[in-house]
């Protein structure tokens, strides 16, 4: 496997609709999704990611626009669609009382799976191998969360799509999961997650798409999202007056202070012009350096627009 360049993208939507009656909750949805990526599907509750991915699996009928998963519409050839796919779309729900092995085996047989390598395989991918013949009642959250994740993973899928996966989950487990993902990913599998957690996407996430009331305001590779966000920070005696000082400059587009640090937004490669500036009017200049754009800010800018609409 690996990052696949030439072939038809993971997954397409195209003018994807769904109405509620009269409510539209989404609206003409257009995006593709690179083979091989790590996608993140980000909007807060209620901005349709769960109605966008029953669409994508056949769930729910959409009113207008088409899904395809490797080329293949879900509305015409779902078993195509699905064939390369797995999917964690709810808390899994296992027997408390048999182990994850047992589990997952009851899961095969109704997959139509019946080759126990496969179970071993996706017990191993999942890093469970060494408690899979302890009861599921016994396991964290995140040992759950993974034996779900496995199933997911039976069919040996190059598509994995994962519903708001850590929600629920505590700090540790929601680290495993993220560790787990970055894992399933480096192997070349596609996994397209969806998620409120901005933090979390910028973490793991290679690609985003951001969606707002069932509507897309932006998507493409994070490097190119985060773009042009970045500030510097600058760590000077008298930040007041040196703010008021940055400020006059051209360069500067604004200035913020922030946890003792001044945040200015202006070119990064404006950093030793705005430091020379700074020493030259006697301010004590003690750090200076690059504070990397946060997918929250971009967020919160993206969608500013969008408030008090509608
Ligand atoms: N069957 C339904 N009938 C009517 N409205 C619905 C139905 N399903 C979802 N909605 C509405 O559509 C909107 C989008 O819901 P959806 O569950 O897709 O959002 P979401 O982004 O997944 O949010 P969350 O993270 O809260 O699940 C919401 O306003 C929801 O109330």
């Amino acid at each position: 496997m690996g990052l696949s360049q030439n072939g038809p993208p993971a997954i397409e939507f195209a003018g994807l609709t769904k109405r509620f009656g009269t409510f539209v909750a989404v609206n003409r949805l257009t995006f593709s999704v690179p083979a091989g990526s790590v996608f993140g599907f980000l909007g807060p509750n209620g901005a349709g990611k769960t109605t966008t991915i029953g669409m994508l699996l056949g769930l729910i009928e959409p009113d207008e626009g088409t899904a395809t998963i490797f080329g293949h519409d879900v509305r015409t050839d779902l078993p195509a669609a699905l064939a390369r796919t797995g999917a964690l779309v709810e808390r899994p729900s296992f027997y408390p009382y048999l182990s994850g092995r047992t589990n997952l085996r009851l899961m095969a047989r109704i997959a139509g799976i019946d080759d126990p390598k496969r179970i071993d395989a996706a017990l191993e991918m999942v890093d469970l191998t060494a408690r899979a013949n302890a009861n599921f009642g016994g396991y964290s959250q995140g040992m759950k969360q993974r034996l779900g994740i496995a199933a997911a993973l039976l069919l040996e899928p190059d598509l994995l799509i994962l519903d708001e996966p850590t929600n629920g989950l505590d700090p540790a487990g929601q680290h495993e999961i993220r560790s787990l993902i970055r894992d399933l990913a480096s192997a070349g599998r596609t996994i397209f997650l969806s998620s409120h957690l901005l933090h979390e996407v910028q973490e793991i996430c290679t690609h985003v798409a951001i969606i707002h009331r069932g509507t897309l305001i932006a998507s493409g590779p994070l490097a190119e999202i985060l773009a042009g966000g970045e500030r510097l920070a600058i760590r000077v005696d008298r930040p007041e007056a040196a703010a008021d000082l940055l400020r006059r400059l051209p360069v500067v587009r604004g200035v913020e202070e922030q946890d003792g640090h001044l945040l200015v937004d202006a070119p990064v490669d404006e950093a030793a012009a705005l430091n020379r500036a700074l020493v030259e009017a006697g301010f004590a200049v003690s750090a200076l350096g690059v504070r990397e754009s946060r997918l929250e800010e971009r967020f919160l800018a993206l969608t500013e627009a969008r408030r008090g609409e509608g």
